[in-house]
């Protein structure tokens, strides 16, 4: 199996790739959806600071990975047939890793400027959003921590999203051709970065 992850800051547009996605009709799995989950089992209130807080407790708990090793079991129990899966929200270098430990990856990075980020984020307005600067750099400086930068540094295809939804669907339609039409091509992608303790 194939898992194509999708990378990139709050508010960066990774969300586009549900559209094409269905195109080719390929299950996407959700990181965010697994703290989101998370988030609410522990009996919160989904606000970005209970989501930030349980995302930081479930590495604490199950070390850098946590995340990664909960949307796997998830892939191995409901995706275990399917020849490419694709996982939203990768946020971290060690995540990276531990998919690429069982399984080849293929990562593209979605990037957008903080402004325009916070800007969408503010139109969104999801529970764990805010329409304020200061906690909207506070939740950029956690994912940052998180080693996020690693993994956008380290994507293989990057996708520039400042314009409209539809170029930035477009810009990931022709990546996926592009990976789909050399399968074999993207799953010799199984090379770590290890990070040193
Ligand atoms: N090019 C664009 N033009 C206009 N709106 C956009 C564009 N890209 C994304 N958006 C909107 O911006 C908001 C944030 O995008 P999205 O939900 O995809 O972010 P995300 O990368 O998944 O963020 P998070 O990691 O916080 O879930 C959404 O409401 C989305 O519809």
């Amino acid at each position: 199996m194939l898992i194509i992850g999708i990378t990139g800051m709050p508010g960066a547009g990774k969300s586009a790739i549900y559209e094409v996605a269905k195109k080719y009709d390929l299950p996407v799995v959700s990181m965010g959806d697994v703290v989101r989950y998370e988030t609410k089992k522990r009996g919160l209130e989904l606000n970005p600071e209970n989501v930030g807080n349980t995302a930081i407790k479930l590495r604490e708990e199950f070390g850098n990975e946590a995340i990664a090793v909960a949307c796997l079991k998830y892939i191995e129990e409901h995706l275990k047939d399917k020849d490419v899966v694709i996982v939203e929200g990768i946020r971290s270098l060690y995540e990276v890793n531990y998919f690429r430990k069982h399984n080849p990856l293929v990562l593209i990075a979605i990037h957008s400027s903080p402004l325009t980020r916070f800007e969408r984020l503010k139109i969104r307005g999801r529970e764990d959003d805010s329409a304020n600067w200061e906690v909207f750099v506070e939740r950029d400086l956690r994912e940052l921590g998180f080693s996020i930068g690693y993994a956008i540094a380290l994507a293989d295809f990057v996708v520039i999203n400042e314009s409209s939804f539809e170029d930035c669907v477009n810009q990931l339609d022709n990546i996926l051709k592009e990976i789909l039409n050399n399968l074999e091509k993207y799953k010799k992608y199984n090379f770590i970065y290890a990070i040193p303790e």
